[in-house]
């Protein structure tokens, strides 16, 4: 988050139509977690019009980037780069690590949608498994974020929101942005 280094998300792979929600939700999770940006397949340009929507409603920064070339950021990042797989290492024995690793320098997070190729498994410097079961690469990132930030980013303030959320133990309140509570 803002005086830390950055933490970058890319996504691997994006079937059009069928991956949309999913694509989305890795963006909109990647921002609302404390992420810094997400990188997402050119083919995702509606993801990227939904993600970039929210953030300008309920605010960031938050940036969404298309790409045609995620392998090529993955090999060339400047960085730690960490990639969720259900094979890796156990998040929990590896966390500390890569937490001290994240203070030094930019993060990256690579998650798949269907099969990930074995290049990316050697080239990231952990592969880490939220639990060793199969699920989503939405909670898998939830998970590795909240770990990462050790649950500061839920604190996190927003900058130019047009809107906000006012928490309700019952019921829904959104309030413009400079109006009174
Ligand atoms: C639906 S899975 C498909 C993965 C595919 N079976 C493979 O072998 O690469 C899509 C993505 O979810 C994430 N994922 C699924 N289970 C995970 C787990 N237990 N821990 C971390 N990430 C996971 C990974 O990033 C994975 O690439």
């Amino acid at each position: 988050m803002h005086d830390e280094p950055s933490v970058t998300v890319v996504r691997l792979g994006h079937r059009p139509g069928r991956d949309e929600r999913m694509t989305t939700h890795v963006g909109l999770t990647a921002r609302a977690l404390g992420a810094d940006r997400v990188v997402l397949p050119d083919n995702a340009g509606q993801s990227q019009e939904t993600i970039r929507d929210i953030t300008d409603r309920f605010g960031g920064p938050f940036e969404v980037e298309l790409s045609g070339s995620q392998k090529a950021l993955i090999r060339n990042w400047e960085g730690t780069v960490v990639h969720l797989t259900m094979y890796g290492e156990r998040v929990q024995d590896v966390e500390t690590e890569i937490r001290d690793a994240h203070a030094d320098e930019p993060l990256l997070v690579v998650v798949g949608a269907e099969k990930v190729s074995f290049d990316v498994y050697e080239a990231a410097d952990w592969n880490v498994g939220v639990t060793n079961q199969p699920h989503s690469e939405v909670a898998g990132l939830a998970v590795f974020l909240d770990r990462l930030f050790d649950g500061r980013e839920l604190d996190r303030e927003w900058e130019d929101a047009q809107q906000r959320v006012i928490p309700k133990e019952t019921g829904k309140q959104v309030e413009p942005v400079g109006e009174k509570e």
